[in-house]
């Protein structure tokens, strides 16, 4: 992680809402650039939703969001697409176009946003295909042909088309066996280094925090109860944050 702290997404305040059911309440939260954090909490406290607050696919009901140091919430349409270039999100099934083969789904969103010649778009395409670790053969495939962790790394080689600086991961390691998921924390963990990447992850992987994470974020009582390192949630004396940084899962990550 780097030495200055600058912050890429400054939540504040956040409040969402769902009919009666308030899922946050006023929601802080920093990301650092060049970190990679790691949001954890029970089932159903909002982190998805969170993910998908922050990328805009959200309004909440109050509250701000800077990325970049722009309020994205009230950045005109164009100023959303050039703050989106600088992002790209892995969802959690992968979220391929089904229609389409894995080189087309990772051209995507260079065709949407960037105007270049198409070799050029190929060549940049197969790059992040071979970037995630897949091989050629993969290019041709329709990602019903894929295994899992083969789609997922497809995801992320989409989520990677546009040199992102920060990238969203909800669950990335999600219905991958355990070495899948270790291969698959590697590959992020490299990727992080090697292009600088700030990284938000969405993750019930206790696995993944060890590995890769600087920092944890845990969601609870509709907001960010606590962040910090993972050597910092053990002292955490709250009964969720306990079981979990404590229970017999964690024992045999920290052990
Ligand atoms: N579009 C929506 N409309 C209505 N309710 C929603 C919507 N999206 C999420 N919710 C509700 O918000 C709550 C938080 O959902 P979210 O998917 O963020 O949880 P999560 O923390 O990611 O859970 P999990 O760990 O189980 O994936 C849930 O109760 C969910 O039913």
């Amino acid at each position: 992680m780097s030495g200055a702290r600058e912050p890429v997404i400054e939540v504040r305040g956040l409040v969402n809402q769902f009919g009666s059911q308030v899922v946050h309440d006023g929601l802080d939260l920093d990301v650092y650039r060049g970190e990679v954090l790691g949001v954890v909490g029970g089932s159903g406290t909002g982190k998805s939703v969170l993910l998908r607050t922050i990328v805009g696919l959200i309004r909440p009901k109050a509250g701000s969001i800077r990325v970049f140091g722009r309020d994205v919430l009230k950045a005109s349409d164009a100023e959303r697409r050039e703050i989106e270039k600088r992002w790209g999100v892995l969802f959690q099934d992968g979220a391929l176009f089904s229609s389409l083969t894995v080189l087309q789904n990772v051209e995507a969103p260079m065709r949407e946003q960037l105007s270049l010649p198409h070799s050029m778009m190929k060549a940049l395409g197969e790059l992040k295909i071979s970037m995630v670790g897949l091989p050629p053969l993969a290019c041709g495939k329709f990602p019903s042909e894929l295994s899992g962790g083969m789609r997922k790394r497809a995801g992320l080689a989409r989520a990677l088309a546009l040199d992102p600086e920060i990238v969203f991961l909800d669950e990335p390691t999600a219905g991958l066996d355990p070495i899948g998921a270790a291969a698959f924390d590697e590959l992020i963990g490299q990727l992080q280094k090697s292009l600088g990447l700030t990284v938000f992850m969405v993750t019930h992987d206790l696995d993944s925090l060890q590995a890769i994470c600087d920092r944890v974020a845990v969601l609870a009582e509709k907001r960010v109860l606590v962040t910090g390192t993972m050597d910092e949630m053990l002292k955490v004396d709250h009964p969720w944050v306990h079981e979990y940084f404590h229970g017999p899962r964690a024992r045999a990550v920290t052990a």
